[in-house]
């Protein structure tokens, strides 16, 4: 996909209600559904907003908010599990200070995650209704190409919408293998965590993609027996290979066990844990199993195929990069739409949705300018290009990457893992990719997401002060760096 970087005029056809203002109906509250109807309230549309779960979505209530919540607790652990070299000791032991000396309460702090989930979704909730918003409680589905009807918890219809334009942002759950039901207790799918109040001695983490392996991360720095069962040679596919070996090692270094090139095919109860079968026929034993094999779009009953707007194979929505569906005034938006599944992304889309409907210029999603982070320890953030595109030929590319260890305030915090990477266009070194592997890397990675969006320079980035002693010093300085070697 190309990305055309001008704003694109607002669609000349787009459908609007005689008379007064242009009604939209959103079905989905999660980023991509409730940043839109925020937007069109905003631009005076008539805006209805169909949630059947909880205002946030999937993102507040079960993934984004609650497993970062988590992990803000595993971090402290992590910084203090290996502060053995910066002179820290246990107060009893005088040994070195870790998941042995310290106790995690899980059930505290899942109680705080929870709390914090449903003080967030109450936010959204009071500033969408604020905004002007109709939150409506229920199922939507589409009756027709401009009409939606709402269904209670029973099926029943309460409410039949028209609508001019219709955004549909309904997210993603759970991918399950029939072999390994999960039951809440044991056997776990992500949206199941919470719930435990004891840390579990041993967590099997089936499924090395971000989730497994952010999860994999926190429990093993909370202080559960962690295996992570990885169907790829290497965790993490997709991702920057030199930022999955870093991961590979920080996992080793913690006790974090992989089993790579493993395939679950069924997970069990017996006795008081569970045995995860691999399709080798091996069997894993262990306390708890999280299953974490990606996500399937909630598009099954939405009436799609009746109104004729197109599905791909997978379930997810064909969009087009003003999120416009194959029928004229419905637009999609998020996990549904199998784009990149981010909260960002779908935040995006929905306000690019509402944009293009309601009159405004819009710029259209530019894949090649969205930054994402992982957060494992440590964490692993990326923008633009990769190595891989510069590899298969897709871009012209120079990579420079440089080791944090050489970094002085990283020296002074006792950090040894980690790096920073450049890919910049030969010739004129306009900055066209980055990959940031520290702490904190996703706050880190913003230099660098605007150096791709503006098309900066690599002496421009190296030119810009930093502070002394700083992490961004790295960023900085592999950029002079990269002017260097690329003009040899
Ligand atoms: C464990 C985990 C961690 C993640 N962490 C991050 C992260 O750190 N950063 C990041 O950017 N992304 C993260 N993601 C991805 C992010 O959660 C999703 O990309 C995001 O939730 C997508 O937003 P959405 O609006 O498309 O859908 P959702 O957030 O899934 O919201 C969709 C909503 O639609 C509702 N709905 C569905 N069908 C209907 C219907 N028929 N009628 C009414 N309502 C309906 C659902 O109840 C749901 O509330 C994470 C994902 C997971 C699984
Ligand atoms: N920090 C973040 O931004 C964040 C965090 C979590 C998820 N997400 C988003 O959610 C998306 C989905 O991520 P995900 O990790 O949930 O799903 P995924 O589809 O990326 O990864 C699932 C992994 O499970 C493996 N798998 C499938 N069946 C298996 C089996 N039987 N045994 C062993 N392995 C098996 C797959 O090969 C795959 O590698 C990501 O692309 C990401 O955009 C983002």
């Amino acid at each position: 996909m190309s990305d055309p970087s001008t704003a694109l005029p607002s669609d000349p056809h787009r459908v609007t209600s005689a008379g007064g203002s242009t009604r939209v109906v959103i079905v989905g509250g999660g980023p991509g559904g409730y940043e839109a109807a925020l937007a069109a309230a905003r631009l005076g549309a008539d805006t209805v907003l169909i949630e059947e779960r909880g205002v946030g979505g999937a993102a507040v209530l079960t993934d984004v908010v609650p497993s970062k919540t988590l992990i803000a607790t595993a971090d402290v652990l992590d910084v203090v599990g290996t502060s053995q070299e910066l002179g820290i000791r246990d107060a009893d032991s005088g040994s070195a200070p870790g998941a042995g000396t310290l106790d995690v309460d899980l059930g505290a702090v899942n109680e705080r995650v929870q709390r914090l989930a449903a003080a967030q979704s109450e936010d959204i909730r009071s500033s969408v209704r604020d905004a002007g918003v109709r939150i409506l409680e229920g199922r939507g589905r589409l009756t027709g190409p401009s009409e939606v009807e709402v269904l209670d918890a029973d099926g029943a219809r309460t409410e039949k919408l028209g609508a001019d334009v219709i955004l549909l942002a309904v997210g993603a759950r759970p991918r399950e293998l029939e072999s390994a039901p999960s039951d809440g207790e044991r056997i776990l799918s992500w949206t199941q965590l919470y719930a435990l109040d004891r840390l579990p001695e041993h967590l099997i983490v089936v499924g090395s993609g971000v989730t497994g392996a952010e999860f994999a991360s926190a429990y093993r720095a909370l202080g559960s027996e962690v295996t992570l069962v990885s169907s790829r040679e290497k965790v993490l596919p997709g991702t920057d290979v030199d930022a999955a070996d870093v991961l590979e090692d920080a996992f080793a270094r913690r006790g974090v066990h992989v089993r790579s090139r493993s395939r679950a095919a069924s997970a069990r109860r017996e006795g008081d844990g569970v045995v995860v079968g691999l399709t080798s026929g091996e069997e894993i034993a262990g306390s708890h199993v999280l299953m974490a094999l990606g996500g399937i779009p909630w598009t099954a009953d939405l009436g799609l195929e009746e109104v004729g707007v197109r599905v791909k194979d997978s379930g997810h929505i064909d969009t087009d990069r003003v999120s416009r569906t194959s029928v004229r005034g419905i637009y999609a938006a998020g996990d549904c739409t199998g784009v990149y599944p981010l909260a960002s992304v779908a935040a995006m889309q929905g306000r690019i949705a509402m944009h293009h409907a309601l009159g405004e210029a819009v710029s259209p999603l530019i894949s090649a300018q969205v930054s994402s982070a992982i957060f494992t320890s440590p964490e692993i953030a990326v923008v633009g290009v990769s190595e891989q595109d510069v590899k298969d030929g897709v871009v012209a590319g120079e990579v420079l990457t440089l080791a944090l260890d050489t970094n002085p305030r990283a020296k002074m915090q006792g950090l040894t893992e980690g790096f920073v990477k450049l890919v910049v266009r030969p010739g004129s070194h306009t900055v066209l990719g980055a990959v940031v592997v520290s702490p904190r890397a996703s706050e880190l990675i913003l230099p660098y997401t605007l150096a791709v969006a503006h098309r900066l320079t690599a002496d421009q980035v190296a030119g810009t002060s930093t502070v002394y002693p700083s992490l961004t010093g790295s960023l900085a300085e592999v950029a002079r760096r990269a002017t260097i070697t690329v003009a040899r």
